[in-house]
């Protein structure tokens, strides 16, 4: 106890700040819901009587909390000399030993670009292309039949169900074990006290672990007796597990197809229902957007045809209001890394082992970085460099960590805009609630009346 709230430094000053109490440290704190708009209460209070690093303890680890956009960059840029990515000890039980997150060096790079030749440039251009417009034209098809839908479910339906199907030939219609409901108790117990007990967030969410992962183990297995080509994910997978000096092994193949599963649909929807909220509630901004889409379908041969992918990079206003939608949703709360050896940053030291906490949402809702930074203001990413992370953009992550997902995730966005915009007659009827516990938490959902045209 007395080790915990006066931790040691190494040769040099600690950050400021308090470590809490004993055992739980600052973590019911760090856990208090807030607002889409605003940064954690927690930081923000810190920030105000520490400055921009400050020193805690949560979720039983010792972590330095940085709001500063340079050391936050310089971490980035550390990744596999000084600091490696290293979340908290819930994260890694429900991502697995194994996952893409406890990964690094080569190890790291050789799942990244497995993953690159799902997602890659090369595959986005031409078949996922076809693939997305086809999807999401099918399912704005049955949700207007329907009526009302809530967006975020919707959503996270449609993309849960693209990439089941991508990964794992996996069809939640003909699944007798349904593996999508593993996934829903999820944001809550990510970022949570490890307290495996019935009852709270953290044990919910090593339940659908195990319930989810017992499902792509069973496909894993059923597909090593299959002479088919299914031309999935898991044929890439189960080719580079038979290969004689693997890197892959079982394990790792079913941690990565758990871990893109979540990563995949939580996200993406999450973006889309704020992206539905935000031109919801800026009618200029739909209109404008109105505009672009309708300029494209006059310039089309056939106005039913699909986005081609000139079009799509055509679509300029759209990439703005993508990037603003995803500043402001900060949907990934908190980038977690470890400190490999004592730090100096800032005349401070970090120790060995620490957790350092980086905050996108600091950054994104600053406003020596962003003018008016709490307003939905697509304009002002005119001009800018919209594809990567940078010292004050972060909601892809940063460094060679950088989301690998990001341009596929924008196409979905970009893809659902489209058709929803020219072929659909929508308004919002309900929800649009959101709070933050920290993951985005949309306890109402959102509620649109949608029909065709
Ligand atoms: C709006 C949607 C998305 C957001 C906001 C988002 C955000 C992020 C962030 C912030 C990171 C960095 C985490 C870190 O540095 O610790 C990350 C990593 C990652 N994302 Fe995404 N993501 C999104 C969509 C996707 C999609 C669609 C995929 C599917 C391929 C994906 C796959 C990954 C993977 C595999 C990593 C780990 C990369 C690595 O460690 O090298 N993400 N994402």
């Amino acid at each position: 106890i007395y080790t915990q709230t006066n931790p040691k430094s190494c040769n040099g000053k600690l950050p400021p700040g308090s470590m809490g109490f004993p055992i739980i440290g600052e973590t019911i704190e760090f856990f208090s819901p807030y607002s889409l708009h605003d940064i954690p209460p927690f930081v923000r209070k810190r920030m105000a009587r520490y400055g921009s690093l400050f020193r805690t303890n949560i979720v039983g680890q010792n972590v330095v909390v940085s709001t500063d956009p340079e050391v936050n960059h310089f971490i980035f840029q550390q990744e596999g000399t000084s600091f490696l990515i290293s979340y908290t000890q819930s994260f890694i039980d429900i991502f697995g030993q194994q996952s893409m997150f406890s990964r690094h060096g080569m190890a790291h790079k050789y799942l990244r670009n497995l993953i690159l030749q799902l997602v890659g440039p090369e595959n986005l251009k031409g078949k996922l292309m076809y693939e997305i417009n086809e999807a999401t034209r099918r399912h704005l098809h049955s949700w207007a039949r329907h009526g009302t839908v809530d967006i975020k479910e919707v959503t996270s339906d449609m993309i849960f169900k693209y990439f089941a199907k991508k990964l794992i030939s996996y069809d939640e219609s003909k699944a007798s074990r349904k593996l999508r409901e593993n996934y829903k108790a999820f944001m809550d117990g990510l970022i949570s006290f490890p307290l495996n007990i019935p009852g709270t967030a953290y044990h919910a969410c090593l339940q659908g672990r195990k319930n989810a992962t017992k499902v792509i183990k069973d496909i894993f297995d059923e597909r090593k007796k299959s002479t088919i080509p299914h031309q999935d994910f898991l044929d890439l997978l189960l080719e580079e597990v038979r290969k004689e000096e693997k890197i892959l092994n079982e394990a790792i193949a079913v941690d990565l197809v758990f871990m893109l599963l979540f990563a995949t649909h939580e996200t993406t929807s999450s973006a889309m229902t704020l992206l539905i909220k935000f031109i919801s509630d800026h009618p200029e901004v739909l209109a404008e957007l109105v505009k672009e889409h309708e300029t494209i379908l006059r310039s089309r041969d056939n106005e039913d045809g699909e986005i081609t992918w000139q079009e799509y990079k055509s679509m300029t206003f759209t990439q703005m209001v993508i990037n603003e939608t995803v500043r402001l949703a900060n949907i990934v709360p908190g980038i977690f890394r470890k400190a490999l050896k004592d730090v100096e940053v800032k005349g401070y030291a970090i120790p060995a082992g620490w957790t350092v906490m980086v905050v996108p949402s600091v950054l994104h809702l600053s406003p020596t970085e962003y003018d008016d930074p709490l307003a939905f203001n697509p304009r002002r990413w005119e001009g800018k460099d919209l594809h990567a992370g940078s010292k004050t953009f972060m909601a892809f992550g940063g460094g060679v960590r950088l989301c690998v997902g990001a341009d596929i995730a924008k196409l979905l966005m970009a893809s659902f805009l489209h058709y929803l915009i020219t072929k659909y007659r929508w308004t919002v009827t309900k929800g649009g609630d959101i709070i933050r516990k920290p993951g985005l938490v949309f306890p109402n959902g959102l509620h649109i009346k949608i029909s065709k045209k």
